[in-house]
C-alpha cells in the first residue's frame, strides 16, 4: 500500500466514524462505514450529508474516485480492505472482543488502528494473534476539521507500520504526531490536567461557567491557537515560569476522581448536547444551533490559522 489506502474500513459510526470515514472518502479512499446498529447507521448517513458539506467549506485536500458506503454486514465491510480504523465506545473488553472478530475475518496484513482516547495499545494488543497490526490513531473530535493526529504504537507495533500510517496520515494533509505511549497519550493528558483544573473551579464556586468559558477561551485558547505551550514559555519567560509554578504547583487540584457534581449531573441523565442538558441547558433548537455556531466557528478559525505563520 502507498500513502493512501484504497479501500478503508471504519468500525463504530458513532460522533466519530461519519467524520473520519468523511476525511478519508474525500482524500480518495474508498471507505465502508460499519455499525452493529442499524438506528447508529441511519444516523450516520443523515450525519455524513452535513460533514461533506462542511468539508467544501475548508481547504481539505480532494481527490476524485473517494466515497463512503454504510452498513451492517461485516464481512462486506472487511472486503479487500487494508486499514481498519476501530471506533467503538471507550471500553477495553469491547475493543478486544471486536479486534478477535475483525482478525477472525481478514489476512495478516491489514493494519487495525484504534482510535481510543487513551487507553494503552500494548493492553489493547494483549489478545491479538497479530498485535504487530495494531496502532492508535487519535483523531480529535470534530474528527473531519481538526487537522492533527496522534500516532501512538505499542510495545508489539511494527516499526513499518508506523512508518507506513504517518504516511498515511500526511497523505489527507493531516499532521501526524508520533508519540510514546502513555493513559491518555499527549493530548488527553493536557486537556484533562486543563479540564480537573476547571471542573475543580467551578465545584469551589470560584467562577461562573460562563466566567470560566470566557477566561479560557480568550485567556488560553485564543494565545495557545497560535503560540504552543513550549513557546508560550519563551514569551513569558522560564523566570516568571518559575516564579509563579514554585508557589502555583502545589495548590493545583490534584483530585484523581471525577467530582461530585459532574457524577450527580450524570445520575440525572444530564450528559450535555446528547440529553438536551449537561453543564448549560438546552431548550428547543438550542443544541443545533450551538452545534452549528461550534462547526461554523471551527471552520472560520482553521482558515485563519492555516494563513498565519507557524510560530
Ligand atoms: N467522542 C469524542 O469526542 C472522541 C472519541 N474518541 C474515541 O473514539 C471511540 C468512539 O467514540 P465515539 O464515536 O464518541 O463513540 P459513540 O458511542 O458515539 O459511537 C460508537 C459506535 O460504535 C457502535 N458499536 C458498538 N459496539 C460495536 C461493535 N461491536 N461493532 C461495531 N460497532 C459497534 C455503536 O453502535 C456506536 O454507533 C472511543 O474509543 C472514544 O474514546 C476519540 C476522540 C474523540
Ligand atoms: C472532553 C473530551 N474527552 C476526550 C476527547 C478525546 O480525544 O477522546 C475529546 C476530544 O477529542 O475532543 C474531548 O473533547
Amino acid at each position: 500500500m502507498s500513502s493512501l489506502p484504497t479501500i478503508a474500513t471504519v468500525i463504530g459510526s458513532g460522533t466519530m466514524g461519519p467524520g473520519i470515514a468523511a476525511t478519508l472518502a474525500r482524500a480518495g479512499a474508498t471507505v465502508r462505514l460499519y455499525d452493529i446498529s442499524p438506528d447508529a447507521i441511519a444516523r450516520a448517513e443523515a450525519a455524513y450529508d452535513v460533514v461533506r458539506g462542511v468539508l467544501e467549506s475548508v481547504d481539505s485536500p480532494s481527490a476524485p474516485g473517494g466515497s463512503v458506503s454504510f452498513g451492517t454486514d461485516l464481512d462486506a465491510a472487511l472486503a479487500d480492505t487494508e486499514l481498519i480504523i476501530e471506533a467503538v465506545p471507550e471500553k477495553l473488553e469491547l475493543k478486544q472482543k471486536v479486534f478477535a472478530d475483525l482478525e477472525a475475518r481478514i489476512g495478516d496484513d491489514v493494519i487495525i488502528a484504534t482510535n481510543t482516547s487513551g487507553i494503552p495499545i500494548t493492553t489493547m494488543a494483549e489478545s491479538m494473534t497479530v498485535p504487530a497490526r495494531l496502532i492508535g490513531m487519535h483523531w480529535s473530535n470534530p474528527p473531519h476539521l481538526i487537522p492533527m493526529i496522534e500516532v501512538i504504537p505499542g510495545e508489539k507495533t511494527s516499526s513499518e507500520l508506523v512508518d507506513q500510517l504517518i504516511e498515511i496520515v500526511k497523505a489527507f494533509n493531516y499532521v501526524p504526531v508520533l508519540e510514546k505511549e502513555i493513559p491518555g497519550f499527549v493530548e488527553n493528558r493536557v486537556l484533562y490536567a486543563i479540564l480537573r483544573e476547571c471542573m475543580a473551579l467551578l465545584e469551589e464556586g470560584i467562577v461562573t461557567p460562563e466566567g470560566l468559558d470566557a477566561c479560557v477561551k480568550w485567556g488560553i485558547g485564543y494565545k495557545l491557537s497560535v503560540v504552543g505551550p513550549t513557546r508560550l514559555l519563551d514569551m513569558a519567560g522560564l523566570d516568571i515560569y518559575q516564579a509563579v509554578s514554585g508557589y502555583l504547583n502545589k495548590d493545583l487540584d490534584a483530585s484523581t476522581d471525577t467530582p461530585q457534581f459532574i457524577k450527580d449531573k450524570i445520575a440525572a441523565g444530564q450528559l450535555g448536547f446528547k440529553t438536551n442538558g449537561g453543564m448549560y441547558e438546552y431548550g428547543d433548537g438550542d443544541v443545533d444551533a450551538k452545534r452549528k455556531e461550534i462547526i461554523t466557528g471551527l471552520i472560520a478559525a482553521r482558515k485563519t490559522l492555516a494563513s498565519i505563520p507557524n510560530v
